[in-house]
């Protein structure tokens, strides 16, 4: 398997419902001095980044920014460093104050919440998993997984019951007395991830968390974050600057530049449907044939295709259809409760893969 082919087929992951859990609109964020005055002011809201740097001393680290975070996905904030992925996540929470726009959480704004209400919203309902883990040094595996229990006034034996239920969730049973000295990196980051889990978040904010290890626990903990996903159907917004890791990760990704997003959408829609040249470079070399469908990639049947040839789900990736093209020899047919949607042949499957064919409509 390569590094962006995803590790769960889409049929087995729960489809998300319609009630966002975060819902951001006209988001901005900008430092620097009298920052309020730059989403208000249309002369410097039409500047680039550098031009508001000169002319105002501001950085735009957020510009303008609307989507919602729908209830059971894993929602990818992903662009290269300095593009404003970090400022916009923290903003969900208001680790960072945004300047301006609105943020909802279940429907309540959380621009508006005091002090208490958004300790409460960070203890209890979105819990971050952090790149250096913050963990504490001096304290064991379970002790740091029952932090946030602690804090929370959960009582000593409820919280260590707990804290050993998720230890053993994400893996690191039998290590529950060690400290984090005397773990490997990526277990270190499995105690932090458990510490998050451990307080039952309604979405799990991750900033980078596995940027710092090597690519194989990398790779262990990316698909231990899809595994919890499918177990759990947690919520997740996941930041990352790896678009290998976006795509195997997230069932929609906001790709972001220069603070805005320039693309919101499926793995599927970005790699099949770059919305700009900028988008079309960050995804040229993907491998299109592990990303795309069928359900993209298939034209209308005729009259006797419908009934012959070899079977495939809407969700199968184009690689499986090349797969049973070349085995059978006739065209795939691409089949939902019984019916033929349409059809896969060898010109359409390697005119997807060479780039030439325009994933979409049926033809
Ligand atoms: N406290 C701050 N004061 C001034 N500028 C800031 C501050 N924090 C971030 N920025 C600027 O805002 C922009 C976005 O930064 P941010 O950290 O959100 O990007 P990022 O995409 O998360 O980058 P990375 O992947 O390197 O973490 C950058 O230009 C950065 O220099």
């Amino acid at each position: 398997m390569t590094t962006t082919q995803r590790s769960t087929a889409p049929e087995t992951r729960k489809p998300p419902t319609e009630t966002p859990v975060f819902s951001v609109e006209n988001l901005w964020k900008v430092f620097g001095p009298k920052a309020h005055r730059v989403p208000a002011d249309a002369e410097l809201t039409a500047l680039t980044p550098a031009e508001l740097r000169t002319r105002t001393g501001c950085t735009a680290a957020v510009r303008d920014v609307s989507f919602d975070v729908r209830k059971g996905e894993v929602f990818v904030v992903m662009g290269l460093s300095g593009s404003g992925k970090s400022t916009l996540v923290r903003c969900l929470t208001r680790l960072i104050e945004p300047t301006s726009g609105t943020i909802a959480i279940d429907g309540e704004d959380v621009r508006a919440m005091d002090k208490s209400r958004l300790r409460e919203l960070r203890r209890h309902r979105a819990a971050m998993v952090f790149q250096h883990f913050g963990l504490l040094p001096h304290r064991t595996v379970l002790d740091n997984v029952a932090y946030g229990l602690e804090i929370q006034g959960v009582g000593k034996a409820e919280r260590r019951k707990r804290a050993a239920e998720v230890v053993a969730k994400v893996g690191l049973e039998g290590m529950e007395h060690r400290r984090p000295g005397q773990l490997s990196g990526g277990q270190r980051q499995r105690v932090g991830l458990a510490r998050a889990l451990a307080v039952d978040p309604e979405v799990l904010l991750f900033d980078e968390p596995f940027s710092a290890l090597d690519p194989l626990i990398r790779r262990d903990m990316q698909e231990e974050v899809v595994r919890l996903h499918r177990e759990e159907g947690r919520t997740m917004v996941f930041i990352t600057h790896d678009l290998s890791e976006a795509l195997k990760l997230g069932d929609r990704i906001a790709l972001m530049r220069d603070g805005r997003v320039v693309q919101l959408g499926t793995p599927e829609e970005i790699v099949g449907s770059p919305a700009d040249d900028y988008v079309r470079e960050f995804v040229r070399d993907v491998p299109r044939e592990q990303v795309l469908t069928v359900r993209t990639a298939m034209r209308a049947a005729s009259a006797d295709e419908a009934d012959k040839g070899p079977a495939l789900a809407p969700d199968a990736t184009v690689s499986e259809a090349i797969e049973a093209v070349a085995r059978s020899g006739a065209p795939a047919r691409v089949m939902q409760d019984g019916r033929c949607l349409g059809v896969v042949d060898h010109e359409r499957l390697l005119g997807v893969v060479a780039g030439t064919e325009q994933p979409g409509e049926v033809a």
